[in-house]
This record gives structure tokens, sequence and C-alpha cells, in this order.
């Protein structure tokens, strides 16, 4: 069992460029710690820092208590699977899982005994006197794990290792390779960018973008209690709805979120309300994921949206629907690049100017295929296709080109400033 803490770590690479800025997290005894983020984040360089595969330009990196910056790799008891895990081709199945105890000069008799057991674990137990030339990626993988396992490391780093596989090897290897880990409770961070292994085997998830943390939490909390707007998005398995809203308090008597064609009401008993209330007058988003929105008769009279169905989507276990209500969809706001604090604070593609550029026009996520310029925006820039994404379960409720009634669950909103953080603070 072990601990890993890293405590405002930097990693700048020789030529200048900032991988990692000032990050700070922490991997507790037997927990499973998945890092998330687009590509280029910084995940594995982050993974290669705690195994000593690469320098610490500045911050502490502390393992099971013990400073480790300086600390060479093979010292750190830890054990590493990547992408394609590199077997030793002329050895067999047996003789490539062996290697690390016989390397530790291990007691021949226990190392047969323990990769027999391993290798039924790990599904592999009948490939044993095969070469690795002869496997499929997955028992590839397999044998890569149980390499790595074999002789109980401290801490278990993992990047990417399901990356090759198709889609069912995937997720029969993920499950195998949850119960496994639990059942050793070797501590152990995971790299991936994709959002479904990271929810289902996560007892953390830690977010980053362009090398700095956005947010950390259990899945739970990452999926309905985000601390940005990025990380709402990003976590986007059920795609989010971002919309522009205006706050109002008429009279006081409660906060009005005016979307322009639509309002909803957050009554004063509301946990947010009070901090909803200190834009009033002021700009804010609205995050709505799909399952929080469902469709009701013309007649019901809740919070809710209205519009006609655009197009249906079927998806096998569900549909969704896509409803045009008028609404313009904001871009999300990325977060600030920390490459651009040395100078470009404010004027840089990070900076404020640059973020606002970004939600109203001209952004990435502006490009043409993914939207319709259905109209200018007040600041000159373009608003996206304002369709609500709605969930609908295993039987659609419309047509496309029905009139539809979309139900809010005003509980499940998500409200963010304009540069995407959290209005009320995240719980955790
Ligand atoms: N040896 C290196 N020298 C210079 N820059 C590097 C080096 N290795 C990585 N980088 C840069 O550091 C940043 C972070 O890279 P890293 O590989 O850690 O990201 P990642 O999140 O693991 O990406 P991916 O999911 O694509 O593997 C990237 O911009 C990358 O180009």
């Amino acid at each position: 069992m072990s601990s890993v803490v890293l405590d405002n770590v930097t990693k700048i690479y020789p030529g200048g460029h900032l991988a990692v800025d000032r990050l700070s997290l922490k991997a507790g005894d037997g927990e499973f710690l998945v890092l998330l983020g687009p590509s280029g984040c910084g995940k594995s360089t982050l993974l290669r820092m705690i195994a000593g595969l690469e320098e610490i330009t500045e911050g502490q990196l502390w393992l099971d208590g013990q400073l480790a910056n300086h600390l060479p790799p093979r010292e750190r008891d830890v054990a590493m699977v990547f992408q394609s895990g590199a077997l030793y081709p002329h050895r067999t199945v047996r003789g490539n899982i062996s290697f690390p105890l016989e390397i530790a000069k291990s007691d021949p008799e226990m190392t047969f005994e323990r990769v027999t057991e391993l290798s039924k674990a790990l599904h592999i137990d009948e490939t044993l006197d095969r070469r690795p030339g002869t496997l499929s990626g997955g028992q590839r993988q397999r044998v890569a794990m149980g390499r790595a396992i074999v002789r109980q490391p401290k801490l278990f780093l993992m990047d990417e290792p399901l990356s090759n596989l198709d889609a069912g090897m995937r997720t029969e290897l993920r499950m195998e390779i949850s119960a496994l880990v639990r059942s050793l409770g070797v501590t152990t961070v995971y790299v991936t960018h994709d959002q479904v292994e990271a929810l289902t085997l996560a007892d953390r998830i830690a977010i980053l973008n362009r090398g700095v943390l956005q947010d950390v939490g259990t899945p739970a909390q990452i999926y309905n209690d985000p601390a940005t707007a990025f990380v709402a998005s990003f976590l986007n398995s059920q795609q989010l709805n971002l919309l522009a809203a205006t706050v109002r308090t008429p009279q006081n008597e409660f906060v009005l979120l005016d979307f322009g064609t639509h309002r909803l009401i957050m009554p004063w008993s509301d946990p947010r309300a009070y901090a909803v209330a200190q834009h009033t007058g002021g700009q804010i988003l609205v995050g709505l994921r799909p399952d929080g929105l469902s469709p009701v008769p013309e007649s019901y009279d809740g919070p809710s949206f209205f519009g006609r169905v655009r197009a249906l989507e079927y998806h096998g276990h569900e549909w969704l629907a896509y409803v045009e209500c008028g609404v313009p969809a904001a871009a999300v706001p990325e977060p600030p690049d920390p490459r651009g604090r040395a100078g470009e604070r404010g004027g840089g593609p990070g900076g404020f100017g640059g973020v606002v550029r970004r939600m109203f026009g001209g952004g990435r996520q502006e490009e043409p295929q993914e939207q319709e310029r259905v109209g200018q925006n007040p600041t000159g820039g373009f608003h996206r296709r304002s369709d609500l994404v709605v969930r609908l379960g295993g039987r659609p409720a419309w047509r496309a080109g029905d009139a539809a009634k979309v139900a809010v669950d005003v509980s499940r909103l998500m409200i963010f400033t304009p540069d995407g953080a959290r209005v009320d603070p995240p719980r955790r």
C-alpha cells in the first residue's frame, strides 16, 4: 500500500514547453485515481514524473510519505503498463510474466505458482506456453498487466492500457482491471482520455487541461457537480446543453433565468439562489444535461422549454431528441492557457479576451460543421444552432417535426459565470 502526493508540481520541457503547471494532487492508500483530459494536457507527463522517467522541474513528489523527486525509478517500487505493453518476443507468456521475479531472484517454485495463479485471474492460463506474437491484442495487454502486477508493487501506473483494443475487449478488460487491482489493494494512477473508462474505474477522477488541474472528485461529483463549464462539457457521455441567460430578480420574489424567448424560475428556497442573484442584471451560463430534461404534455405548467423536434437520434439503448427552441447554445469557455501567463495575460489566446471571443464567436467550437449560423449576437459573433438535446429513453415520445414541451429539472441546472467558473461552489 502506498500514497502519492504531488505538491505544486511543474514540468517545463527543454525548450521551455510548460506541460504541467503547479499541480497538487493526492492518491490515497489503495485508491484508484484516474487522470482524464484532452490530448496533450499533460497526463502522461505527470505519470512519468511519478515513475521517475521524467524530471520534476519544480515542486515536490511524495511517495508513501517520502520525498521522491530524486529517487531513481527502481527505488520507487512502481510498476507501469503502457498503451501497447511491450513484451519480450522470444519469451513465452510464462517467461514474460515471471521476468520481474526472476530478476529479483525469487524462489522458482513460488514464481511458478504465482504466475500460474495470476494467469488464471487474467484469463490467459491457456496461453502460458505461447510466444507474444501468437496472441491477440487483448491477451498481450493481459500479459503486460500480469508482468506489472506479479511482484506486487506499491504503486501501479497505467497509461491508456486499453486504447489499442476494440470496444468489446476494452469493456471486458476494464472490468477485469478494476476487479484485480481492487482485490490487490494497490494504489493506482490510471491515465485515459476516455470518459467512460474514467467514470467506471475511478474512485476519484482528476481532470486536466493544458497542464492545469481543473477539478478532482468522485465520478458522481464530477458528473453532477463539476467545478467548471469545461469539466461539465468534457464529461459529456450525456452531451451538455449550455445556454446563456440573464439573471433577474423581479420585485425580489424569486430569481429569474431569462433566456430571451424562455424563462426559468429559481425560488429563494433553492440553495443556489443567493449565489445566482449576485449576478442580477448580468449574464450567466446554464448547463443542462439531456437526462435532466424530459418530454411532457402541452398542459404541463412546471419549469419547461418548448419548441419543435428537429431530429431524433437512435442510440440503441435510448433515443435523443434535438429540439429547436430558439435559445442559442453558448460555446464552452476554455480555461485560461497557463502558457500565456508570462506575458499574454488578458490578450493571449487563453486570457479573458480570448475566453469572451470564444464564447461569442470565432473560437474553435464555432467550426461551420458543428454549428448553424442562426444570427449575430450583440457582441458581433455568431450563435451556434439552438437545439436542446433531450433524452427520451427507450421509446421516443415525439416524431421529427412535432411540437415539443420539455420539462426542466431545475435542481440539475449547473450555473456558471461567463468565463466558465461555478457560480455556487461545488461540494467536495
Ligand atoms: N519530451 C518532450 N519534449 C517537449 N515537449 C513534450 C515532451 N513530451 C511531451 N511534451 C509536450 O507536453 C505536453 C503534454 O504531453 P503529454 O504526453 O503529457 O500529454 P497527454 O495528456 O498524455 O497527451 P495524450 O493523451 O495525447 O497522450 C504536450 O504539449 C506535449 O507535446
